[in-house]
């Protein structure tokens, strides 16, 4: 079984622009969890212009499913990280300035720094996870480093998916495969959405875990339209 871990960040960006407390994150994400999502993904910049360090520190007393934090791990991040304690921590090489994610770590070029950052979440019981790029080479790299998983970075999935699908997914396969060779879980994520995810599943059926936020919080609002201005019409009339 794939499990869905929701990325709530979306919905912190939502509040945070009025600055109250709605829609609530903490809220957002036990309903996610009692819908059936089998864990929660947020991922806190350095700006933190969706998701705070304070809503990271509630999130971690109320969930009760598998809690991924990602992010670059600069000192603030990984102290957040140690004191929270999530199931999983992902590290995700992001220069301080940029719009989303758009790369995955160079393994080798970082050897020893991930190594040292890894060892320090494992000593505390904290699954590690490296965001790459589909590139068998930076998938041998993170097995150097002693991760316990990667996350294929799934962006050119998802551009190439309308073209070409089975041409997009060709390199994912092919690093999925030797991380399986090599021992590590495998998970995925940006940019997947229900129209990409279901051939990545079919291709890849021994992923572990796929985290999606962008596409499902605006499937949701897609979705959740209708029922809401029914609602409305009905308080009105
Ligand atoms: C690592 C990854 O792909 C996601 O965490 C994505 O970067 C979401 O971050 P934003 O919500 O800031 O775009
Ligand atoms: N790790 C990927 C993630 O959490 C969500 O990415 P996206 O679906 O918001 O692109």
């Amino acid at each position: 079984m794939i499990r869905l871990s929701v990325n709530i960040n979306k919905i912190a960006t939502l509040r945070n622009a009025r600055g109250g407390n709605t829609p609530n994150v903490v809220e957002a994400a036990k309903r996610l969890e009692s819908f059936g999502a089998q864990g929660i993904t947020v991922h806190p910049r350095p700006d933190e212009r969706h998701i705070r360090y304070t809503d990271v520190r509630e999130l971690t007393k109320v969930l009760t499913t598998e809690f991924n934090i990602e992010g670059n791990p600069n000192p603030k991040f990984i102290d957040l990280v140690l004191e929270t304690k999530p199931a999983q921590v992902t590290l995700v090489p992001d220069a301080v300035d940029v719009l989303t994610s758009n790369a995955g770590w160079d393994t080798v070029e970082h050897k020893e720094f991930l190594k040292t950052v890894i060892a320090k979440f494992k000593a505390h019981g904290i699954r590690t996870s490296i965001f790459v790029d589909p590139d068998v080479a930076m998938v041998q790299g993170a097995a150097e480093v002693g991760t316990d998983r990667i996350e294929l970075y799934t962006e050119a999935y998802a551009q190439g998916f309308t073209q070409n699908k089975e041409q997009a997914v060709k390199p994912y396969v092919e690093c999925a495969e030797e991380a399986k060779r090599l021992g590590l879980g495998i998970n995925a994520g940006h940019d997947l959405s229900l129209d990409n995810i279901k051939y990545f599943a079919e291709k890849i059926p021994f992923l572990d875990e796929v985290s999606i936020g962008h596409a499902l919080i605006s499937e949701a609002l897609y979705d959740g339209l209708e029922p809401v201005v029914k609602a409305y019409l009905k308080k009105l009339s």
